[in-house]
């Protein structure tokens, strides 16, 4: 869809996909181009409220910014005096997270092609600086062909230029300014292991009954593997080595695609990542 400024006359609303955080989704068709698109509707009012305008501007810049099979496309947007609406890409499966509950958990094929798409998209928000933060099952989607899109932005910060700085010298920075660099950049990886282990489980790994007690095992990685459902040690192997508490020793995400498990079970549908490997 050409870049031009837009308005609710180009559209025509259909059904409500449901509610975001902020307003509500829905399916529309732009009228010249009949393309489908998903619109979301947030209410001015909220994002003032919780102060929350820089936060999705960020969210806006970003992702018109980002081209890639595994990332929800932001086509561009507009606003009226109560409302802005963003013209996001439609993904007909929906939210992963319901295709999760339905069966419970996924099969490591399913699962194994999940996490690839995911690395591989990470890899690319990563060469971009764009950290996601927030990568659960409910901001991802799934397309018609079941290909898994990231959606939501909206906690994703475009890391400052402290790439450049590395790129001179370190004498001048303090350890916690580079740990906090490679911190930011793997904590995407750390919930790529979290949702390798809710993907095959259908639970994630440090559920507990309070927030504490949820905290507590994240920081001691109190991770354990239940017998059932029975998942490949090959499996456990890629959780293992990306639940790690020094963010430096996590796996990377190249070394994710190039993992056994990846390599066995991924289905490499969209992308020739193999023949990058
Ligand atoms: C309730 O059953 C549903 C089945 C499929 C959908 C598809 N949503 N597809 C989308 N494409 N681009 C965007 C953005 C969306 C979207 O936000 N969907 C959405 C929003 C809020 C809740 C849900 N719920 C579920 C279950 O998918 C989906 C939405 C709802």
């Amino acid at each position: 869809i050409p870049r031009r400024q837009w308005s609710l006359q180009d559209f025509e609303i259909g059904k409500p996909l449901g509610k975001g955080k902020f307003g509500r989704v829905y399916l529309a068709r732009e009228v010249k181009s009949k393309y489908i698109v998903a619109l979301k509707v947030i209410f001015k009012e909220q994002i003032e409220k919780y102060r929350l305008h820089h936060q999705l501007r960020r969210e806006m810049e970003i992702q018109t910014g980002l081209r890639h099979p595994n990332v929800l496309r932001l086509y561009g947007w507009f606003h009226d005096n109560e409302r802005i609406y963003l013209i996001l890409e439609y993904a007909h499966g929906g939210e992963l997270y319901r295709e999760l509950r339905k069966s419970g958990y996924l099969s490591e094929k399913r699962a194994a092609t999940y996490i690839a798409s995911l690395a591989q998209a990470l890899a690319y928000c990563h060469e971009k600086d764009v950290i996601h933060r927030d990568i659960k099952p409910e901001n991802l989607l799934l397309d018609h062909e079941g290909r898994l899109k990231i959606a939501d932005f909206g906690w994703s910060v475009q890391s400052r230029s402290k790439r450049h700085t590395m790129c001179g010298t370190l004498d001048y920075l303090a350890p916690e300014m580079v740990e906090n660099k490679a911190h930011d950049y793997a904590v995407d990886n750390w919930t790529l292991g979290v949702l390798c282990y809710e993907f095959l489980y259908g639970v994630p790994p440090f559920e507990a009954e309070s927030q504490t007690d949820t905290f507590r095992r994240i920081m001691k990685v109190d991770l354990s593997f239940p017998s059932t459902p029975q998942v490949s040690a090959e499996a456990k192997n890629l959780i293992s080595r990306l639940l790690v508490k020094d963010s430096s020793k996590r796996l990377s995400l190249q070394k994710i695609m190039e993992h056994p498990w990846i390599m066995k079970n991924a289905d490499f549908m969209d992308t020739c990542s193999k023949l990058q490997l």
